[in-house]
Order: C-alpha cells, then sequence, then structure tokens
C-alpha cells in the first residue's frame, strides 16, 4: 500500500456533531493541520451554516439531537449539495454507512475516529472537491470559449474575442457578412454575454415587411389606428427594453422608416402608429446585413447618418470559403446535435464541395442527411449526404462504392483532404509545425511524417 500522503491544501471544514468534547478536539486537530473549521451542534444549525458559508468539505454525526435517530441525519446529506460529506458512524453501523452512500456521501468515518485515518479522508475529500470545482470552471470555459461560434480558423478565434470584448458594453454592434455564416448566431452571443442576459434578446427581419408594418412592429401603434388595430399594442422596442434589439437584414429597411430608427438612436424616443405621446425605451441594438452598406451609402440607398450610427463597432463573419479547415468541425458538431456519427468518406465529400449558401447550407446538408439515415445506421456517409445534396450517389467519386475502384477513390479523397487540411494549418501558423499540430491534433513527430508522405516538406 503506498504511504498516506500528508501535506494538501488546506480547506474550510463544516464539523457536525453534538458532542462538545469531539467539537474541541476533532476541531483543533484539524485546525492545526491548517483547515479552517466550522462546527455545528445539530442538523438546522448545520443546514443554515451550510448555505451562508459554503464549506469546502462537511464531517457530519448521524446521530444528533434532537432525536438522535441517525435517519434524521441521513435526511440532511442531500441539503449539502455542492461539497462532498463524510459520515461519521459508529463501528458496527455498516448499512447507515451504506445507506448515506447512496445518498450522496462521499466517505465516512467509524467512530471513535483514528486521527490519521480523518487526517487522510479530509484531505482526500478536499482534493475531489476542488477537482469538481475545476471541472465545472472548464466545462464552463469550454462553453465560453465557443460561444456557439463554432471554428478553429483564425478568423473565428478572432471574431469570437471581438464578441467576448465587446458583449459586456452597450455600444451598438453593426455584424457583416455573407449569408448563413453566423450573423444572428453573434447577435445571441454578444447579448448572452453581456450583462443583459436576463433581458429578452428580439430579433426583427427588416426586409420581411412594408414600411407600415415595420413601423407597427418596432414602436407598436394604439387602438384604432388603422383597420384591424383592436387594442394597444407595445412595440419590439418595448419588448426588448433592457436587452438586444437585433435588426435582421438591416440594409432592406425601407427608407421611411430609416428616419424612425435614427431618430430612436438617437434619442431613445419614439411614436407608436397613431399615438400622440412619445415614448422611450432603452435597448442594446445590433444590426446585420450581408449588404455592402457603404455602397448603398455612396448610392444614396442608405442613410449615411443612421449608418455611422449602426455602427458603433463591426464585427465581420467570414464566409465558409475562407475557412474551408472548419467544414469537418462544423459537420461534425451539427452530425453530433442529431445523435449520429460522421465517417472520414463523409468529410472527405462535405471538404471538397463548394459551400455558397455557407454554414446554413452545409448544417442543411447534414441535417438532411442524418434525417435519411436508415434504421439501425449511426454514422452519416457520403451516400446519405449525396441523397440529402439531392444527387446520385454514383455522381460523386467518394459514394461509388460498387465500383470496383471505390476504394482507391476514397482514399484519393482523403489524401486530397488531408494535403489541404494540413497545408491551410501549416500556412495559418506560419510554417511553424509545433503549431500546426496543435492546430491539427495531433503530434509532431505525426505532422513531420504526414508532410513528408504527401511531399509538402
Ligand atoms: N460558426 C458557426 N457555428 C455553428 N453554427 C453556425 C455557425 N455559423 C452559422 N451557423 C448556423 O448556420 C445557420 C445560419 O446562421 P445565421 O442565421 O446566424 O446566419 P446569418 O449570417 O444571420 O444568415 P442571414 O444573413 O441569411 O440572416 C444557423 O443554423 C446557425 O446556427
Amino acid at each position: 500500500m503506498s504511504p498516506l500522503p500528508t501535506t494538501d491544501t488546506p480547506g474550510r471544514v463544516l464539523l457536525v456533531d453534538d458532542e462538545p468534547a469531539f467539537q474541541r478536539l476533532g476541531g483543533a486537530f484539524l485546525r492545526n493541520l491548517g483547515h479552517e473549521v466550522l462546527t455545528a451542534g445539530d442538523g438546522d444549525q448545520a443546514l443554515a451554516m451550510f448555505a451562508r458559508e459554503r464549506p469546502d468539505l462537511v464531517l457530519l454525526d448521524l446521530a444528533m439531537p434532537p432525536s438522535m435517530d441517525p435517519e434524521q441525519g441521513l435526511a440532511l446529506i442531500p441539503g449539502f449539495s455542492g461539497a462532498p460529506v463524510v459520515v461519521l458512524t459508529g463501528h458496527a453501523q455498516h448499512d447507515l454507512a451504506l445507506r448515506a452512500a447512496e445518498l450522496g456521501a462521499w466517505d465516512f468515518l467509524p467512530k471513535p475516529i483514528d486521527p490519521e485515518l480523518l487526517r487522510f479522508v479530509v484531505m482526500r475529500a478536499l482534493r475531489k472537491h476542488r477537482l469538481d470545482l475545476e471541472l465545472i470552471r472548464l466545462r464552463q470555459d469550454h462553453g465560453e470559449e465557443s460561444m456557439g461560434l463554432v471554428g478553429q480558423a483564425p478568423a473565428m478565434a478572432s471574431l469570437r474575442g471581438m464578441v467576448r470584448r465587446v458583449a459586456p458594453t452597450r455600444v451598438n454592434v453593426l455584424v457583416l457578412g455573407p449569408t448563413g455564416t453566423g450573423k444572428e448566431l453573434v447577435a445571441r452571443a454578444l447579448h448572452e454575454h453581456s450583462a443583459h442576459a436576463a433581458a429578452p434578446f428580439v430579433p426583427v427581419h427588416c426586409g420581411a415587411l412594408s414600411a407600415e408594418l415595420l413601423e407597427s412592429e418596432l414602436f407598436g401603434h394604439v387602438k384604432g389606428s388603422f383597420t384591424g388595430a383592436y387594442r394597444d399594442q407595445p412595440g419590439l422596442v418595448e419588448v426588448a427594453r433592457g436587452g438586444t434589439l437585433f435588426l435582421d437584414e438591416v440594409g432592406e429597411m425601407p427608407p421611411a422608416m430609416q428616419v424612425k430608427l435614427l431618430r430612436f438612436l438617437q434619442e431613445g424616443s419614439y411614436m407608436p402608429v397613431g399615438g400622440r405621446i412619445t415614448r422611450s425605451s432603452e435597448v442594446r441594438v445590433v444590426a446585420a446585413t450581408h449588404r455592402d452598406l457603404e455602397a448603398m451609402v455612396r448610392a444614396g440607398e442608405f442613410r449615411e447618418d443612421l449608418y455611422y450610427r449602426l455602427k458603433g463597432v463591426v464585427l465581420r463573419t467570414p464566409a465558409l470559403s475562407e475557412r474551408r479547415q472548419d467544414v469537418p468541425v462544423l459537420s461534425a458538431r451539427f452530425a453530433q446535435q442529431r445523435g449520429v456519427g460522421i465517417s472520414a468518406s463523409a468529410l472527405a465529400w462535405l471538404s471538397a464541395r463548394d459551400w455558397p449558401g455557407n454554414v446554413r447550407e452545409l448544417k442543411a446538408v447534414v441535417d438532411a442527411a442524418a434525417a435519411l439515415l436508415l434504421p439501425g445506421q449511426q454514422e452519416l456517409d457520403a451516400d446519405a449526404l449525396c441523397l440529402a445534396a439531392g444527387e446520385t450517389p454514383s455522381s460523386v467519386p467518394a459514394a461509388s462504392a460498387a465500383s470496383d475502384d471505390a476504394g482507391g477513390l476514397l482514399d484519393q479523397a482523403l489524401t486530397e483532404l488531408e494535403r489541404r487540411l494540413i497545408s491551410e494549418a501549416m500556412q495559418a501558423s506560419g510554417g511553424n509545425q509545433s503549431e500546426a499540430a496543435r492546430r491539427l491534433g495531433i503530434s509532431r513527430v505525426g505532422l513531420i511524417k504526414k508532410l513528408n508522405r504527401l511531399g509538402l516538406k
């Protein structure tokens, strides 16, 4: 047996025991080891202290006043969720110890307590607690890190960096990029990482409505202001109060509305359709368009003053053709969301194509292919993707499984994919092999072998 470790980072321990002698002696022993010790003499006190002080560990005697019934002690265990619980039991109370474990206790110590064992069990439980916390933090960081914006290309990393920096501010943001590249995702990430994430996120499609309807939608209307206005209707600027108003396709906004929006952006005030009283609302505005707004301004199609109001900060979402190395990771994510795997041939097929509709189009094909899988099939392959894309499987090389040289063609497609991913990673890393290997998720030695094999050195 390995020797018991002697030192570790101390923690904050809640000692729940009604015996003053044990509180004193056990407490002093743990304090000597550097731990901070809190004590409670009954269940109610213990739960209240736990809620207030959030200790790292609970040492719990099961038999306590008023009833001294261990069942009552057991019932306390779930109340200490978030910290490991070590129960203190009598020597012959194995059943009780098992029940405690079922209820979530991490360990148990027989009484009378052996100090060496106490020291060891406390240290082990504290270590577990710290690992749990670290895991939670890593999970949060990981979720935060991608913010739903999947992609390893440098352009995506810097986009995420900008979102993280801009989100906590209230500055207006203009998101520019081709259709289907994640502009709305960026707007949502900005909202979700702002201090106002609990307030509403309200999207409005500016191109889908006439000027009149858009005005009524945004600023609301009063009863009787037009046929069909049977009651007062608040506008979306009101619905989004305190949160984010997302103006999608702002380039399509009719000129008559542009001037009203400008007023709202400048003064925070607006007039509901048919109303006589000016209202105000405070929202953060994120606008997006796939159109060249600057060119529209030059052509007199979009108000210059509104353009400058909207573009507090400009964020750009890259076309998928500018980050082809992200096709596999995006495809794998979309397949995973559908609960299926994805084969190498499928990734090769997807990577070899152009995606004029960008991520939206890629996602639609992966989703459709997942829906077309036969019962029992767990993995997307090139055939399923061909069908989903409306092509006959034999029209693409990787799918012609029936032909004699199908294996050869698949190998060829995979080699091509490998060559491209490696070249792109090397380029993105400025020729640094260690960095390129990290991006590709392989070892440096593995990368060097591949570079030699593919003649890329
Ligand atoms: N980086 C990404 N990671 C994961 N999913 C993405 C990414 N970019 C886009 N998508 C997905 O692609 C689809 C289209 O994204 P979104 O609606 O945000 O694009 P858009 O640029 O606003 O499009 P449009 O200009 O047509 O309004 C959505 O299903 C979205 O979840």
